[in-house]
């Protein structure tokens, strides 16, 4: 499946069967002698009685994450698909951060209810700095670094640039990822301003490397850029990533909803 482009193996286990070790993570994701994917899903029986299914996400590189956006819809999607999940009523799946609700937006796309953007830095976690902060400046590579931060459930960190094209994503973002101010690495976004309601966005993934689109980057994106006043979250914001747009609003308890597009691609067997 995908969701604007960042693919995934999905893998129903509701049955029981073993979750897959990082080895078999790794071969999946192998874009040249496996199937080749950003993430592997995996769909498993509700831990939690309000879920209908609960979900575990793990990068290309065999890391475990703890959250991931156009997962997120993907798994809606297949859980509504096969009927574990009402077409058009609401309901709820239950992802490594908790329960996520599911509900439909006005195009019918997956909405994804991705919960507080949590910015203290021993939350995100990003060491180093005390105090939250609308911008955080860093020595990296020569320069000077200012960058936003934010957990989605998972780290994020956001730099705004001038021309999203020419930004220097595949340099900084493993750098940062690398570096002491984030001890369990970090998903880097690389965010332009259009307009108050519409941005582009690049995001270098942990685990993966740079990836098509971004869910948690998104959301991530539009929180650092609201705390700053530079887009209007409140009334939404289209987030244009490589493979397509996700859009994005606070709702009036100040989560964070997230709505796009969530694909079924081909199913298959594995036969290593
Ligand atoms: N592509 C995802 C995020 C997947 C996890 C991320 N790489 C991490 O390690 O935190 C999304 O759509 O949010």
């Amino acid at each position: 499946m995908h969701g604007a482009g960042n693919d995934f193996v999905v893998l129903d286990l509701r049955d029981g069967r073993a979750t897959p070790d990082p080895d078999l993570c790794r071969a999946l994701a192998d874009r040249h002698m496996g199937v080749g994917c950003d993430q592997i899903l995996t769909i498993e029986a509700p831990r939690n009685a309000n879920a209908v299914a609960s979900y575990r996400i793990w990068n290309a590189d065999g890391s475990h994450a703890q959250q991931c956006g156009n997962g997120a819809r993907c798994i809606a999607a297949w859980l509504v698909r096969d009927g574990a999940a009402p077409a058009h009523g609401d309901f709820a799946i239950d992802s490594p951060t908790g329960l996520h609700a599911v509900t439909r937006d006005a195009q019918g796309r997956f909405e994804i209810d991705m919960g507080a953007p949590e910015f203290s830095p021993p939350r995100i976690p990003l060491a180093g700095f005390e105090g939250e902060q609308d911008e955080y400046a860093l020595e990296l590579g020569g320069g000077t670094l200012r960058f936003g931060a934010v957990s989605m459930g998972n780290p994020h960190a956001l730099v705004e640039v001038d021309a999203v094209d020419l930004a220097p994503v595949g340099h900084i973002g493993p750098l940062l990822q690398r570096s002491h101010a984030f001890p369990e690495s970090v998903n880097v976004g690389f965010a332009q301003v259009l307009a108050p309601d519409r941005i582009r966005l690049r995001v270098y993934e942990r685990g993966v490397g740079e990836t098509l689109a971004c869910g948690s980057g998104a959301c991530a994106a539009v929180a650092v850029l609201a705390k700053r006043g530079r887009v209007d979250a409140a009334n939404g914001v289209t987030v244009a990533l490589p493979g397509g747009d996700l859009h994005i609003h606070y709702d009036s308890n100040g989560r964070i909803a997230m709505s796009g597009p969530a694909v079924f691609v081909f199913e298959g067997e594995w036969n290593q």
